[in-house]
């Protein structure tokens, strides 16, 4: 068994050799011929194929009194496409809309569930799909005060976006990544750090 090393063990440089533009929609997508350093100190070239719709940012409402969570429920292609249900439980998230990340978290939280994040906390920044998408979501936990939304929220119109907003408790948002209605890996990862530090006092 190897050691686990606690360095990076990543091999720089990485050289660019071709970049074939496959499309350019929504998002950009492209294949790419890459020239990496092997850990074993020669060097490769392989083709990879990229999908690249920029950086987002989440937000996690939490109201500690009542302790209660603010989710979404959205309609979301790929997992009907994968066999799963179209509706998606999430956290409030959003592209970066060339702006700051904490700007970007308080605008899609206000957009989408009419509720205002108060004392926005980092998280941490999290791939989405490192082996294929340029996507790195910052996600945030803060406040808000339950019963006190700015609007319904719901989304953007304009976008076709349909935003279904709820309130749960906490343990029952839990609960429902253990029984599979939440299975969006952002709000997984959002819901556990908050569990973390609910348990370490923090
Ligand atoms: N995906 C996609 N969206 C499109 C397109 N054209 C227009 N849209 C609109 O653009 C909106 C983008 O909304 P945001 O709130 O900015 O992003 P998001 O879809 O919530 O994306 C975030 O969450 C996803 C689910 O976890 C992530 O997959 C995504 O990468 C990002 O983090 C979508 O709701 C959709 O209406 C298209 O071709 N593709
Ligand atoms: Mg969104």
């Amino acid at each position: 068994m190897p050691v686990a090393s606690p360095k990076p063990t990543t091999p720089q440089p990485v050289r660019i050799e071709e970049t074939t533009i496959l499309a350019r929609n929504w998002g950009r997508f492209d294949n790419y011929r890459v020239t990496h350093a092997r850990r074993d100190g020669g060097e490769q070239t392989v083709t990879r194929e990229v999908y690249d719709h920029g950086s987002a940012a989440a937000v996690l409402l939490y109201a500690p009194g009542p302790d209660t969570v603010v989710l979404t429920r959205q309609f979301r292609l790929p997992p009907f496409l994968n066999g799963d249900p179209a509706w998606l439980v999430e956290v409030p998230a959003g592209l970066l809309d060339g702006e700051d990340i904490e700007i970007a978290a308080q605008r899609e939280a206000i957009e989408e569930t009419g509720y205002e994040p108060l004392e926005l906390q980092f998280l941490f920044d999290a791939y989405m799909s490192p082996g294929s998408v340029t996507e790195k979501c910052a996600c945030f936990l803060a406040r808000y005060l339950p019963g006190a939304p700015l609007h319904a929220g719901g989304g953007l119109e304009a976008e076709g976006e349909d935003i279904e907003v709820f309130e749960i408790g906490f343990d029952d948002a839990l609960a429902m990544i253990g029984s599979g209605e939440i299975v969006d890996a952002k709000t997984i990862m959002m819901l556990q750090a908050l569990a973390l530090r609910k348990l370490r006092g923090v």
